[in-house]
Parts: C-alpha cells; sequence; structure tokens
C-alpha cells in the first residue's frame, strides 16, 4: 500500500527498539516518559566498558519498565565462566529473557566463541534463561567478513535458534540507504529465513558523529546517499534525523514480499533526541 504511507508509517514505529551503552544509564532516566513501557532497550556489548556498567544499564532499564536486551559479543568473551557469570547476573536483574548476540570485532577471537553460532549453539543461554535471541544483518556487507560466509552465517543462526528452542530476530547494521535494506530482506526471505527484522538506522544525531561511526563500521556514505538521507557531506556541524529513512520505508514496505517489519534505532549517546524524535512522528 504504497499510496498510504502515512499510515504505514506509524505500524514501523509501533514497537521499535533503542540502543544505549552502559554510560547513558543517566540518559536513559531523563528519556524515560518519552518512551513507551515495554520498549525493548539493547545495551551495546563495547570492549572498553566493564561487565559492571553493562549490567547496571540492564537493570535501570528493567526498573524504568522497559525490556532490556543486553548484548554478548561472542568473540570478546574470555571463557564460558566468564559468560555464565554474566548471564547470571543478568539473570538475577531480570533481564536475561532476551539478548543480541553478535560475533565481536576482534580479529582475533578472546576466549572459545570465534562466532554468534558457537555461543548459540552453547547451551548456556537457555540454562540461565534466555527465550530470545537477535543475531545481526548487513544489508551492506561487512568490511572484514564476505558476503558468502554472512549468508551462510545468518541461515546457520536461524536454523540454530530453531533446534536450540530459542525465539529469534534480526536487527541490521546501521544504514542511511532504505534501498540495500529491502533488497537483503527480499534476499534472506527467498533463502527461507522468515524471523522478524528490525531495520538499524541511526537517531538524529550531528552529521560529523555519524559520520564517524559509519567510518567506523565501515557503513556506506556516499553523496547520493548522503543527499537521500537528507544531510551533505560538507556540512559537518549540521545533524541529521532519520526523517526521509523511515518515510521511504514505510513507503516501500510490502508486508507480503517483506515479511514482519521494525525499527530499531542505534543513540549514538542521545537515547532523548531519539525517544523524542519517535515521539514527534505520531
Ligand atoms: N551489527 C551490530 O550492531 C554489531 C556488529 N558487530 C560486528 O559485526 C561482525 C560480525 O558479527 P556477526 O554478524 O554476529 O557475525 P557472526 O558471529 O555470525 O560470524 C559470521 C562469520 O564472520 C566471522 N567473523 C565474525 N566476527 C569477525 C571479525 N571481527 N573479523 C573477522 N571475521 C569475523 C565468523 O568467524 C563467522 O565466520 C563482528 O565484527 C561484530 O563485532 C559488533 C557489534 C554490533
Ligand atoms: N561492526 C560493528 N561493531 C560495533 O561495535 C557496532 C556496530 N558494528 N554497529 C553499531 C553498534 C553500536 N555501537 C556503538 C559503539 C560505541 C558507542 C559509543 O561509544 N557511544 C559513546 C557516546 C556517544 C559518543 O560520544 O559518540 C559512549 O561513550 O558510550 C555507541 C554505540 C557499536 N556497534
Amino acid at each position: 500500500m504504497s499510496d498510504t504511507p502515512t499510515t504505514t508509517a506509524p505500524r514501523l514505529l509501533d514497537d521499535f527498539s533503542l540502543e544505549m551503552t552502559g554510560k547513558d544509564v543517566a540518559h536513559l532516566e531523563e528519556a524515560r516518559g518519552a518512551i513507551p513501557p515495554g520498549t525493548r532497550i539493547n545495551i551495546t556489548f563495547l570492549g572498553n566498558e566493564p561487565p559492571e556498567l553493562r549490567l547496571s544499564a540492564a537493570r535501570a532499564a528493567a526498573r524504568l519498565g522497559f525490556v532490556p536486551v543486553p548484548h554478548l559479543s561472542a568473540r570478546r568473551l574470555r571463557s564460558r565462566a566468564e559468560t555464565a557469570e554474566f548471564l547470571a547476573a543478568l539473570r538475577e536483574a531480570g533481564a536475561a529473557e532476551e539478548v543480541f548476540v553478535v560475533g565481536g570485532d576482534p580479529a582475533v577471537p578472546q576466549g572459545p566463541y570465534a562466532d554468534a553460532l558457537s555461543l548459540l549453539r552453547s547451551g548456556l543461554l537457555q540454562e540461565y534463561g534466555v527465550r530470545h535471541v537477535g543475531v545481526s544483518g548487513y544489508p551492506e556487507g561487512h568490511p572484514a567478513i564476505g558476503e558468502p560466509v554472512l549468508w551462510s552465517a545468518i541461515e546457520e543462526k536461524a536454523a540454530a535458534l530453531r533446534e536450540q528452542g530459542l525465539a529469534g530476530g534480526v536487527i541490521t547494521q546501521f544504514g542511511f540507504d532504505v534501498e540495500p535494506v529491502l533488497r537483503w530482506v527480499e534476499d534472506l526471505r527467498e533463502r527461507g529465513v522468515d524471523l522478524p527484522v528490525r531495520v538499524g538506522v541511526p537517531g538524529p544525531a550531528g552529521v560529523r558523529r555519524l559520520l564517524s561511526y559509519a567510518t567506523r563500521f565501515g557503513v556506506g556514505t556516499g553523496a547520493g546517499i548522503a543527499r537521500k538521507y537528507g544531510f551533505s557531506l560538507t556540512n559537518l556541524m549540521g545533524t541529521a534525523g532519520p526523517d526521509r529513512f523511515v518515510r521511504a520505508l514505510a513507503e516501500r514496505y510490502d508486508a507480503g514480499r517483506h515479511g514482519d517489519l521494525g525499527l530499531h534505532f542505534y543513540t549514538f549517546g542521545g537515547i532523548g533526541a531519539t525517544a523524542d524524535w519517535v515521539a514527534a512522528q505520531t
């Protein structure tokens, strides 16, 4: 129904998720009133944040009435015992039901899990009460991982989730261009993966910051993409929000072809700005 974008857009935003780091707890507290109760709040697993900081973020999200979705970065986990300890603490915090499992940026795994799949297959997650696992998707590829590897990884993870009796979903790497996202989702569906997909996009933020994260994670920002998204590569002082991106996604989203789609906002230090932006859309 591409001729009724205004009725489709709120649907995509009905059950959005937000991503924060351990350092954003005060921002979450400030923004709480602008975020619908029960919203999923993902907690990034940064290498430079100690587990206690991530745990305090998970606790804060639960205490404020949201659903914490802590991330586990497989390659950063140094042992099965360390992983079990983190999961036990999450369970204690009421934050273990939903997690997001990602490979992890270290070029060499720091412990027994070389990828998300090995953690999924370890049996540990269920032991600590995990019921729903998010995995990542890369509509524009990944700078260090080839396309065929990415495709087999996501197919194997979807199969492993089924085998392990875990519910799941996909969250895509943030991007600035809707076209590759929808093409990728169609490809995913043709490969038989029917997991719900949350399309990752940055919340409103300064252009300089967006570009620096994009560079850091190998996300494309060509001049054409920038224009479509609504920022200029030469005006680094400006800010840019996902207005056009979300509008374009809503216009082109066809549930018959794309299955279950939602939105995931990478807030990059601005959870309040993102919450306000979403609230202003409805
Ligand atoms: N999308 C996101 O929000 C985030 C993505 N990442 C990064 O994305 C990458 C892939 O994660 P997943 O999609 O979960 O992959 P995965 O764990 O499912 O692995 C897929 C394949 O790529 C290989 N691989 C994984 N990480 C790698 C790395 N850092 N360098 C070289 N090869 C690697 C694995 O051995 C496996 O063959 C990782 O580098 C991860 O840190 C990290 C944090 C958040
Ligand atoms: N390949 C890959 N690796 C990642 O680690 C990664 C992705 N992709 N995609 C996006 C998510 C979100 N990520 C991040 C990483 C760092 C901050 C961060 O450092 N935030 C600052 C505040 C904002 C700022 O000052 O820029 C912080 O201090 O927490 C946030 C999200 C990491 N993520």
